[in-house]
């Protein structure tokens, strides 16, 4: 990523300075001005990847003249610093679509957490859109949120195959994004524009299935009242996803090879042949080399739907994707309420990384939601958390080990757990954290922004 962009925003020119050497010194590129009208002008020449904006500015000094224009800078994160007393306006510019908040005078390793967590998303959401533009894309693309190398690798793969043919199989356990990932490839596709024809392979009845994909003419089969298209048809100039496609039944599989290799078909009962042009994109929680071997999935139709292989990996094994997720499903819960997204204040957040999320990124999705639904004032707490999952407020144990981990994730995930529960212990204090964990602090720093706790 490229070297961000941050402008300050305090009328206080020794403030300015001591905040512009500090966020040099951690590397970032600074602008600095003293009000709103330099604020403006500073964004006319400069693309910044962050704001920290002083609540009150002169002329007025008056925080609801700040909080007034606060919307026209949030199409990036904007940091509003605090002096004592804000705390409710404070609160008011979380909901006018602030990213967060901090008091002055500042600490300096909560400032280089917050600004990075802020920064990664910013780039992520560009990087999107600069891949988008290239692709000459206009309607949105899913969004694959993520920042830990395992995700990072797959947005890499997808940008790549995307504008390609080439077949593409997502496997990984359930709720891990093997659907958002084939959405992801369609959307940023020459066939973006056509269809995106979901097929969920195990949840059609064996003797239905054929229908559904192939469609059928007038009088085929008792019910069949008029001649109707397949899903194959309806995919026609797009892409056909088949999800689940190790659960297809044996006969359908041989039906669906020929139509791999051909490119064509007849609807049950017709005796036209159908011929259609899709990129198919299967996806699968089961292993297919292990049903291939067992004889419940053929090995010419796994070679014929393998291409590329993705494959996604358990929450788990990735914890340093949590908070941007769970910012991610913040902002998307709030926009589908027309509300400012809530913010989970220190503890919950902990409890968020901290959790085991066995049911993946999909549990995670609607724990949130239930805990958003119950929140109140702006803010998410370990309190709200406690209502619907009354062990919230137990000592959380450290991750029990899962087998099958690399040792790298084991050791990833394991490290947050400790810092977690040691930055709980002592309030949020780094350097009693540190000595707890025979850390120095500076190495407690290090680990603390890289796993965007
Ligand atoms: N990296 C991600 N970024 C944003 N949203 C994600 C990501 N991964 C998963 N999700 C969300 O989590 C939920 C589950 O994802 P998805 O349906 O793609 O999983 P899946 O692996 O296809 O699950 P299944 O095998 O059960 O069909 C969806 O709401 C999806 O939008």
């Amino acid at each position: 990523m490229t070297m961000a962009r941050i402008v300050v925003i305090d009328d206080e020119p020794a403030f300015r300075t001591l905040s512009a050497q500090w966020l040099r010194s951690e590397g970032y590129e600074v602008h600095t001005g003293a009000d709103l009208d330099e604020l403006r002008a500073l964004l006319g020449r400069v693309d910044a990847d962050l704001i920290l904006l002083d609540l009150s500015l002169p002329p007025l000094f008056d925080p609801h003249h700040t909080l007034a224009a606060l919307p026209e800078f949030t199409d990036r994160p904007v940091i509003i610093l605090t002096g004592h007393g804000e705390r409710e306006l404070a609160l008011e510019a979380l909901r006018q679509g602030a990213w967060d908040l901090l008091a002055k005078p500042m600490d300096p390793d909560l400032l280089a957490v917050v600004i990075r967590r802020a920064i990664t998303k910013h780039q992520l959401v560009r990087e999107l859109n600069s891949l988008k533009t290239r692709m000459g894309r206009q309607h949105p693309i899913s969004t694959l949120i993520g920042a830990s190398p395992a995700m990072n690798t797959i947005r890499a793969l997808v940008g790549r195959i995307a504008p390609t043919d080439v077949r593409v199989l997502v496997t990984g356990p359930s709720g891990t994004g093997k659907e958002v990932i084939s959405r992801a490839i369609h959307d940023l596709s020459t066939r973006a524009d056509g269809p995106f024809i979901s097929v969920h392979c195990g949840a059609i009845p064996a003797e239905l299935l054929e229908s559904e994909l192939f469609g059928h003419t007038k009088g085929a089969f008792t019910g069949a009242d008029r001649n109707k298209d397949g899903l194959l048809k309806l995919a026609d100039g797009g892409t056909l996803f088949l999800d689940e496609i190790g659960d297809m039944p044996l006969a359908m599989q041989v039906k669906l090879l020929r139509v791999l290799q051909e490119g064509s078909f007849y609807p049950v009962g017709g005796r036209t042949l159908e011929t259609i042009n899709v990129r198919v994109i299967s996806a699968t929680n089961a292993s297919l080399p292990d049903r291939v071997a067992s004889g419940e999935f053929r090995e010419d139709l796994f070679y014929r739907i393998k291409g590329v292989t993705i494959e996604t990996r358990p929450l788990d094994e990735r914890p340093e994707d949590i908070p941007l997720l769970v910012s991610h499903f913040l902002e998307l819960q709030a926009q589908g309420c027309g509300q400012p997204p809530l913010h989970p204040d220190s503890a919950a957040f902990h409890w968020f990384i901290q959790r085991r999320w066995p049911g993946n990124v999909r549990e995670l999705k609607s724990t949130l939601d239930s805990v958003a639904a119950i929140a109140q004032g702006g803010i998410i707490t370990l309190d709200d958390i406690a209502l619907l999952y009354p062990d919230a407020r137990e000592q959380a144990p450290a991750r029990p080990q899962p087998a099958g981990d690399t040792l790298d994730a084991q050791v990833r995930a394991l490290e947050i757990a400790l810092i977690t529960d040691a930055l709980t212990r002592h309030d949020n204090n780094r350097t009693h954290a540190a000595q707890a964990l025979g850390l120095s602090r500076q190495g407690l720093l290090k680990k603390i922004e890289r796993y965007g706790l």
